[in-house]
């Protein structure tokens, strides 16, 4: 859909500073308590702008962000969808849910070429994590396409399973994995040999995001097409010898492995075999789906690559088409509030560091990579470190608000968005000394931010894309349960007019969620909304 130019909003006073969004990635509102890293870090500028007048709170989990139910917790690539898209869309855990009990997974060209290669003495292997978190993957999807590959006649299977402890319990693995190959061996009956292959936490295997450090995905594409890796008989095997290793070590973090039968690997990947992607989220997917895809590639030595019939469960990304070929297509996020601004010449500016980069550009313009309009808009990217992030938990906070002010110094962007990681990935590490810094980075770069915002006579819009560090443990029987994940509160919502130019009053809604950010930043910019997005949280008296 072609989106038109947006209509001036009548009786806005133009101001003269921009209009910034920050979002505090996986920064929410939990209950009060010392599990509570947002509650128990020392942040005097949070707990100021928490009184704020235009203070309110937004649903950012379940059916809010387009999930199945209430009991999905939130994330990055559904709340910045909503965020930069203005409504709720049917998502990838969902989409993929009703597309299996439809069939319709089972009636495309993708997966007639997958069972074609079974037939012709082809391995389909399935690449993917292993874990119901809903996030990227969700083990009873996978549970149903190994089914349907035993009644389409396929005669050999194999798993590629990366182990998660990040949007589930930190050493959940084996919940995970000891069903799975229960599932593939009462599947190993009437010729057919379903089993695991090889794995590796999620972490520094395969799943890298953004390009932030490749090594992550050759280190799985040496287990899963080559067969290099720690050898074990099993993956449970695997799991449990880390464990009893290391007592320290969780689940994401574990090296990668292969199951062998002897010394031979029992599934590597070979010329004729087809591969399946069953991870919907597209950010941790495309590296992996690029390297089985890219007759050219330069990311890493690939030693081997063989020719298969590669599939994502999904389309990863709608501008670039990664990968070729997948199962089911992805939710059509159009008429986005940057298609909308570019349409309507606004100067824009998004920043993040790597780690959260593509969620300010590729998630916040509806998993689409790549600028809208480079003649308006300008993308910073500053580099992540290569750590776990409890080891920085400042992580380039500093030096994405240096970057910001010198923006809103510069006074050429009118909407500028920034996205500051610290709370989310340092929260998934569980680390709670490390997750109050983590808060605490954020509440200092705000301090330094906001003045320079009111300097500029500009407005600032602060929330978050779900919660994370506002929960870092749960106890039971006085025993404290890491909590890694991400939580199902509502985030924090704060509007700070600085250029006192227009009156503004919270609307009454019966919910306020993520998606009716974009219609109250068409607002702020002068703007009536699009009428199809959800309500604007604003009003002008
Ligand atoms: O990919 C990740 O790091 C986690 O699964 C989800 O975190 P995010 O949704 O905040 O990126
Ligand atoms: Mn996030
Ligand atoms: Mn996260």
């Amino acid at each position: 859909m072609t989106v038109t130019q947006l209509s001036p909003l009548e009786n806005y006073k133009v101001i003269s500073g921009p209009i910034v969004m920050v979002v505090m990635d996986g920064l929410g509102l939990g209950e009060d308590g010392e599990q509570n890293g947002v509650y128990a870090a020392h942040t005097p500028t949070l707990d100021g702008l928490f009184q704020e007048k235009l203070f309110t709170s937004l649903k950012a989990h379940g059916t809010a962000v387009g999930l199945p139910s209430d009991a999905d917790m939130g994330n990055s690539e559904v709340g910045h969808n909503a965020l930069g898209a203005g409504r709720i869309f049917v998502q990838g855990a969902k989409l993929i849910d009703e597309a299996l009990s439809r069939g319709d997974v089972f009636s495309g060209a993708a997966w007639q070429k997958i069972v074609e290669c079974g037939e012709s003495a082809g391995t389909v292997h399935f690449i993917g994590l292993v874990s119901d978190g809903n996030v990227h993957s969700n083990i009873s999807q996978l549970f149903q396409l190994l089914d349907a590959c035993a009644e389409a006649g396929i005669e050999r299977v194999r798993v590629h399973a990366l182990l998660d402890g990040r949007d589930v319990a930190q050493k959940s693995a084996l919940d995970y994995i000891r069903p799975l190959e229960e599932r593939l061996r009462a599947l190993s009956v009437s010729g057919r040999d379903y089993r695991i292959a090889s794995g590796g936490g999620r972490m520094v295997t395969t799943m890298d995001r953004y390009k932030a450090d490749w090594s992550v995905v050759e280190r799985g594409w040496r287990a899963h097409v080559l067969g290099e890796g720690r050898f074990f008989s099993s993956a449970s095997e695997a799991v449990e010898t880390f464990y009893r290793e290391d007592s320290t070590m969780t689940d994401q973090y574990m090296a990668a492995f292969v199951v062998v039968e002897g010394e031979t690997p029992v599934g590597t990947i070979e010329d004729g075999d087809a591969v399946v992607c069953f991870n919907f989220r597209g950010d941790r997917a495309i590296e992996i789906s690029r390297a089985f895809d890219e007759e050219v590639f330069q990311e890493f030595d690939r030693v081997r690559r063989p020719d298969v019939f590669y599939a994502g469960i999904m389309e990863y990304d709608g501008d670039a088409h990664i990968p070729r070929n997948y199962l089911v297509e992805p939710p059509l996020i159009d008429a986005t509030l940057g298609d909308y601004l570019c349409a309507s010449g606004v100067t824009s500016y998004a920043i993040s560091e790597t780690q959260k980069f593509g969620h300010m550009t590729y998630f916040w313009n509806g998993n689409k990579s790549g600028y809208i309009d480079e003649g308006l808009e300008l993308y910073e990217e500053v580099l992540s470190d290569r750590v776990t992030f409890d080891q920085r938990p400042w992580m380039k906070a500093a030096e994405i608000t240096d970057k910001v002010i010198e923006q809103i110094e510069a006074g050429e962007r009118k909407f500028i968005r920034l996205n500051y990681p610290n709370a989310d990935m340092v929260g998934h590490t569980g680390v709670p000394l490390a997750v109050e810094i983590a808060v605490e980075a954020v509440d200092l770069c705000l301090a330094r931010l906001l003045p320079a915002v009111e300097k500029a006579g500009g407005i600032v819009v602060i929330s978050a894309d779900h919660g994370n560090a506002d929960c870092m443990w749960t106890e039971k029987g006085g025993k404290r349960l890491p909590m890694v994940a991400h939580t199902l509160n509502p985030v924090p919502c704060i509007i700070k007019d600085f250029s006192g130019q227009n009156d503004f009053v919270l609307t009454d809604l019966a919910e306020r969620g993520l998606a009716n950010v974009a219609a109250t930043l068409c607002l702020l910019l002068g703007f009536n909304p699009p009428t199809d997005y959800e309500p604007s949280l604003l009003k002008l008296k």
